[in-house]
C-alpha cells in the first residue's frame, strides 16, 4: 500500500517545553489510525503538526511524498483546503449561514470544480449523513449530532484523501457517537485515510491501528483488523483494546 503521510523524527517545542519528541510513523492510503494517550501526552499537538495546522520545530512531514512542514502559510492553506479534511469536537460552522451554505463554502473557495458540481456533492453528502431535511436550517436550529454530521460533510466536500479528526465525538451522546463513527468508517472504507484523536476506546476500536502516546513519544501501537461493521467482532475488538489500554495505565 502506498504511503500517504510519512512523519520523520518530528519534534515540537513550545517555548521551554519539549511536547513531542522523535515521532516516526507512516500512514498508508486508506488507513484508519487512532491516536490515544493520557491527557497532556501530546495527541492534539501531534495531529496539528502532521496536518499543517501547526509547524514542527524539528523533523519532516511528507504528504503524498511532498515535504509540507516547511511550506509557507499560503501553500499550506491550499493543501489543507483541497487535499485534507478536518473535524473537531465542535463543528465550528459559521453563524448566520445555513447548513448547506456551510458545507458548500470550502468547495466554492477551492474553485477546483463548478458550483453545480459542489452543490451536487453537498446533496449526496447530506443524504448519506441524513441531514438533507435540515439543509436550509440556520445552524442554531439543529441538534449537536446534526451539526457534527454537517461538519463531516464540510470536511468531505473537496473529496480529501485524508481526514483528520480531533475528538470528533467528544460532545456527543453514545448513540450519536455510533452514528458518526459509522459515517467515518464508511468514508474510510471508500478509501479516505483517517487519523483520529480520541479518549474513547469504543471510538478507537473502529481504527485499523491504535498509536499510544506517552509523554510526547510514541510508546507503542496495537494493530486491529479492518472494521467491517460486524457487531460481535466489534465487541471483541473493544475488549482487546480496553485490555491493552489498561496495561498502559489508561
Ligand atoms: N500552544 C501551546 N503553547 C504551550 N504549550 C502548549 C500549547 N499547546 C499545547 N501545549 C502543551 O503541550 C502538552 C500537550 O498538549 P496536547 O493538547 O497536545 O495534549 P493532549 O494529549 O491532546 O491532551 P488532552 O487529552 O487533554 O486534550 C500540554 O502540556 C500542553 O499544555
Amino acid at each position: 500500500m502506498k504511503t500517504i503521510l510519512n512523519v520523520k523524527n518530528l519534534g515540537k517545542r513550545f517555548e521551554g517545553t519539549q511536547v513531542l519528541t522523535d515521532i516516526n510513523f507512516k500512514v498508508a492510503e486508506g488507513e484508519f489510525i487512532a491516536i490515544m494517550g493520557q491527557s497532556g501526552s501530546g495527541k492534539s499537538t501531534l495531529l496539528y503538526n502532521i496536518s499543517g495546522m501547526d509547524r514542527p520545530t524539528s523533523g519532516n512531514v511528507l504528504f503524498g511524498g511532498k515535504e509540507i512542514s516547511k511550506l509557507d502559510d499560503k501553500k499550506m492553506s491550499e493543501i489543507r483546503l483541497k487535499e485534507m479534511g478536518f473535524i473537531f469536537q465542535h463543528s465550528h460552522l459559521l453563524k448566520n449561514l445555513s447548513i448547506r451554505d456551510n458545507i458548500v463554502l470550502p468547495g466554492f473557495k477551492s474553485g477546483s470544480v463548478s458550483r453545480d458540481k459542489i452543490n451536487q456533492r453537498a446533496d449526496t453528502l447530506m443524504i448519506r449523513t441524513g441531514i438533507l431535511s435540515v439543509a436550509d436550517h440556520d445552524i442554531k436550529k439543529v441538534s449537536g449530532g446534526q451539526l457534527q454530521r454537517a461538519g463531516i460533510c464540510r470536511a468531505l466536500i473537496n473529496q480529501p484523501n485524508i481526514l483528520f479528526a480531533d475528538e470528533p465525538t467528544g460532545a456527543l451522546n453514545s448513540s450519536t457517537t455510533k452514528d458518526v463513527m459509522n459515517i467515518i468508517n464508511k468514508v474510510n472504507a471508500e478509501g479516505t485515510a483517517v487519523i483520529i484523536v480520541t479518549h474513547d476506546a469504543k471510538v478507537a476500536a473502529r481504527a485499523d491501528r491504535v498509536v499510544f502516546l506517552m509523554d510526547g513519544k510514541i510508546h507503542d501501537e496495537l494493530r486491529l483488523e479492518k472494521y467491517d461493521g460486524d457487531e460481535e467482532k466489534e465487541f471483541s475488538r473493544e475488549k482487546r483494546l480496553s485490555g491493552w489500554l489498561e496495561e498502559r495505565g489508561f
